[in-house]
């Protein structure tokens, strides 16, 4: 099964490797920078959820894959909390399109305001541990669970979701 992923981003291409590996055989992955054409800092479910959706669809696009996953990053805004959204998305070559939203965290309230303010999470983060990269590893989800649920395991759930309904949907045709 030829699978492309839109992203290089290895707390994501890692998840899907993972999850992936076990339900098709052969499975031959792409990574490419798929557009979002969503904001670098998405902040609603409805924008994160488009973003997972363009990646998916664009990465298909870009490759001559038989499956494409996107998996993008948000926030969202509850009684003036905010907290850390994930959506993914799966798309089959025959147009057939499957969705799933990931774990959400709340934000402390001084990472909120910044990025109310334009900021994005991933520098913020950075700048907040003092450590390079988290986004490709830990991630916020990582740090404010002190590493018991990293941003690869949350992904990996995402990708769980989105396999699970392409095997129930095409198990019954
Ligand atoms: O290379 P890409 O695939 O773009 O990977 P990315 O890390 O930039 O990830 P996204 O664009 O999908 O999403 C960035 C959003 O993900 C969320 N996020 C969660 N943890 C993060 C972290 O540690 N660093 C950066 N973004 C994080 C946050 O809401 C960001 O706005
Ligand atoms: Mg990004």
């Amino acid at each position: 099964m030829k699978i492309a992923i839109g992203t290089t981003n290895k707390a994501k291409t890692e998840a899907v490797e993972v999850i992936a590996r076990k339900y098709f055989e052969d499975s031959l992955f792409t990574h490419v920078k798929a557009a979002s054409e969503v904001s670098d800092q998405p902040i609603s479910n409805e924008e994160t959820r488009l973003g997972a959706m363009n990646r998916a669809k664009n990465a298909l696009i870009l490759t001559d894959a038989e499956l494409s996953f996107g998996l993008e990053g948000g926030v969202t805004e509850i009684d003036d909390e905010m907290y850390v959204c994930n959506w993914g998305a799966l798309t089959v070559s025959d147009g057939t399109t499957f969705t799933a939203a990931g774990a959400q965290i709340i934000l402390p309230k001084e990472i909120a305001q910044e990025i109310r303010t334009g900021g994005e999470l991933g520098p913020i983060m950075e700048q907040y541990t003092k450590r390079r990269d988290i986004r490709q590893g830990a991630g916020a989800v990582g740090i404010f669970t002190q590493g018991l649920v990293s941003r690869q395991m949350m992904f990996e759930h995402i990708v769980s979701l989105l396999v699970g309904q392409y095997l129930f949907t095409f198990s019954q045709k």
